[in-house]
């Protein structure tokens, strides 16, 4: 069952990370001991999803605190080498908020900081469970229906992008428990199909009936009246409610508003950033051409093309009908905002 499934998981002396980039075909563990190989993994999305990055980064202070050790480190090192870590991918505020808490324990040695990290990916879980059932609760009262939905969702946000369950696909899986879902659009998610790979993979895991579609569907799916709601994580909510998530989200929220579809947001609080004011200050990852211009490591752009490959887009908060974190559910759209409401 993939809500046991660990993306991130501490051994007692490593971090196992599940190999996202090798799945469905290849289930594979890379074993993380040091800073460096954190690091690559953080930026080749080996682990990826805003939460279990997060999770990444908290257990990443274990690391370098004992890699430190090992190697005869200074603390000014170490501290050096957490403040790598936590750079290592800018759009989802949880890696920073995540290493910035365990951090907080920091002075008081290894078994502290592995205590928090230990917290820090418990209490995702939890947050988890509670929006599933926010989110589900919420969609069955706005939607007045008593029978299965059909719900769209984009890029990966279940137990593989978080501690454990998922934040979206949290919701989608609470609604299948209920007997409330009909079927899931998975949006394939270019150029690194996290959701033909890693969604469909947790889908089929979960016996939850579902279609791949590409990103360009979309819309088209939504304006046939063929989705109920379309729900989706975060990687940074800005106080006015502007969500980043992963490139092509704004689409799928622009469709919705246009069909009268409620667009829901899945996140725990750790992905609000009440520091940030309007998505406009919200740091885009651009990630390199090559995965735009090659298909499967084959060049398919004429070789005079250079590719322009944003890893995220920002969805206006006026677009965002549903909020869902483990407090509840903030209508954003109608003004319920996470600056006045979350603080
Ligand atoms: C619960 S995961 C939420 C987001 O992090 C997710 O939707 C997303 O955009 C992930 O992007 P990725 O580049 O795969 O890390």
């Amino acid at each position: 069952m993939s809500h046991e499934l660990r993306a991130v998981d501490w051994t007692g002396s490593s971090l196992a990370l599940i190999d996202q980039t090798v799945l469905p075909h290849r289930t594979e563990t890379v074993d993380v001991r040091d800073v460096d190989t954190l690091i690559d993994a953080v930026q080749r999305l080996v682990v990826r999803g805003a939460p279990a990055i997060g999770a990444a980064g908290a257990y990443g202070v274990a690391i370098a605190l004992a890699q430190g050790e090992r190697e005869g480190w200074t603390t000014d090192e170490v501290r050096a080498a957490v403040a790598r870590i936590r750079e290592a991918r800018p759009t989802a505020v949880n890696l920073m908020v995540c290493v910035d808490r365990v951090m907080t324990r920091f002075d008081e040695g290894l078994d502290a900081v592995l205590e928090e990290a230990a917290a820090v990916q418990r209490e995702d879980v939890e947050a988890n469970r509670a929006m599933g059932a926010h989110g589900a609760d919420w969609l069955i009262k706005r939607l007045g229906v008593d029978r299965p939905l059909r719900v769209l969702t984009h890029c990966n946000t279940g137990a593989l992008a978080t501690a454990g369950w998922g934040t979206a696909l949290g919701v989608i899986r609470e609604l299948h428990t209920r007997g409330l879902l009909e079927v899931v659009y998975a949006d394939e998610t270019r150029p690194l199909l996290q959701g033909s790979r890693l969604t469909a993979w947790e889908l089929v895991q979960e016996g939850i009936p579902h279609y791949v579609q590409a990103d360009g569907a979309a819309a088209g799916t939504i304006l046939r009246g063929e989705v109920d709601a379309a729900i989706v994580g975060a990687d940074r909510i800005a106080a006015n409610g502007d969500t980043a998530n992963k490139v092509g989200t704004v689409g799928v929220a622009l469709a919705c508003a246009y069909a009268e579809v409620p667009f829901l947001v899945a996140a725990p609080t750790t992905t609000v950033d009440l520091s940030t004011a309007t998505g406009d200050d919200i740091h885009i990852e651009l990630r390199g051409e090559d995965e735009v211009l090659e298909w499967s490591g084959m060049r398919t752009a004429p070789a005079a093309s250079r590719g322009h490959n944003p890893a995220f887009d920002v969805t206006p908060g006026r677009l965002v009908t549903g909020l869902v974190t483990e407090r509840g559910v903030l209508e954003v759209s109608a003004g319920e905002l996470p600056g006045d409401r979350l603080k």
